[in-house]
């Protein structure tokens, strides 16, 4: 579970106090999720979302992500702004870490899309982009490609714990996305971790697009080969479910049709997402202790997937043929 930071009912209520929300009813940590620590608050006026911010957010990114969250929720768009407090301020500490009260929204995450469900989704991606053209913050991707190498060093030989020869085969097939990344595409306001719990969804009605902080300045199409690597395959990998992917493209490209150039390039951008996931859940695989109360993602669920995006070369692979 993602609890990372306890919170106790005497500083919660403190906290709650400096805003306009009523008083504290309940609280309850959020086992989903493996970044922040996430508590659904009850006050005697409504629901609230308390996200302490911890190991990959930085407080100096804040700004950036709730300015991007009021920008897309101006537009209409199903996204959870921050509430500010009696001062007007949104950005706040709550036992030592940087912390926001964010609004509640209705709907669900999903297990197991339906093409419907991935639909809807892929319209709401390409609704958001397309939401950001006046946007005019600017965030580098922290785990962008250009942070792959040195995170594959930082990872080392240890990788071979997870799979023999697994340090090497990403090195390899890393080598062939730094050749092909397409860096000539265009670029926007991109989420960069639209998986499907990040969308709450009620039926096929997309209620919810949350969880903006990996949001950076980065290749849009980057965005959609994220959400069709995160949601077109089983949790293992090894099953992907084609027709989710197909609909999730023919949703963005409501906004967006995909140019022959994009389409070409759709391989790389999407193997360069099972990269990004392998290395960062491997990361936290070698690096979070065992008894820490999160559930520890499997890297190999992202490698498995380059199977379908680059086939031939999986085939060469030690850990992968
Ligand atoms: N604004 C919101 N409204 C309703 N539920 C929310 C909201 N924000 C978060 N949640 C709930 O909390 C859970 C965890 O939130 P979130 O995905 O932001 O956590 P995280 O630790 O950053 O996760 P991740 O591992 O996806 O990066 C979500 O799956 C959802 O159930
Ligand atoms: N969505 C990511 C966690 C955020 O980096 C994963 O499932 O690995």
């Amino acid at each position: 579970m993602a609890v990372y930071t306890q919170v106790s009912a005497e500083a919660l209520a403190r906290f709650l106090a400096g805003f306009e929300v009523g008083e504290l009813v309940s609280a309850k940590g959020i086992a989903e999720g493996v970044e922040n620590s996430n508590y659904l608050v009850e006050t005697t006026q409504d629901r609230f979302i308390l996200t302490l911010y911890e190991k990959r957010v930085s407080a100096g990114d804040l700004p950036y992500f709730l300015a991007l969250l009021d920008h897309l929720a101006a537009t209409g768009l199903p996204v959870p702004p921050a509430i500010a407090d009696r001062e007007g301020r949104a950005i706040h500490t709550l036992e030592g870490r940087p912390a926001c009260l964010i609004r509640f929204l209705p709907g669900v995450s999903l297990s197991h899309p339906t093409p419907a469900q991935a639909l809807a989704a892929g319209d709401a991606m390409g609704a958001m982009h397309a939401a950001v053209a006046d946007f005019d913050g600017h965030r580098d991707n922290s785990m962008g490609q250009a942070t792959w190498r040195p995170l594959l060093d930082r990872c080392g030989a240890s990788l071979d714990a997870i799979a023999p020869g697994l340090h090497a085969d990403i090195a390899h097939v890393l080598t062939r996305i730094e050749a092909d990344w397409p860096a000539h595409l265009d670029r926007c306001a991109i989420h960069a971790d639209l998986f499907p719990d990040n969308v709450l969804m009620l039926g096929d009605r997309v209620t919810g697009l949350i969880d903006f902080y990996f949001a950076c300045t980065d290749l849009r199409l980057y965005d959609l080969a994220v959400m069709h690597a995160a949601w077109s395959f089983d949790s293992t990998g090894r099953d992907h479910d084609a027709a989710v992917g197909d609909a999730l493209i023919e949703g963005y490209s409501r906004h967006y049709p995909l140019t022959d150039d994009e389409r070409g390039a759709f391989a790389t951008l999407a193997a360069g997402a099972c990269i990004r996931f392998t290395l960062s859940r491997a990361w936290d695989w070698l690096n979070t202790p065992a008894d820490a109360l999160v559930t520890r993602k499997d890297p190999l669920a992202f490698w498995r997937r380059l199977r379908v995006y680059d086939p031939n070369l999986a085939s060469l692979l030690k850990t992968l043929a």
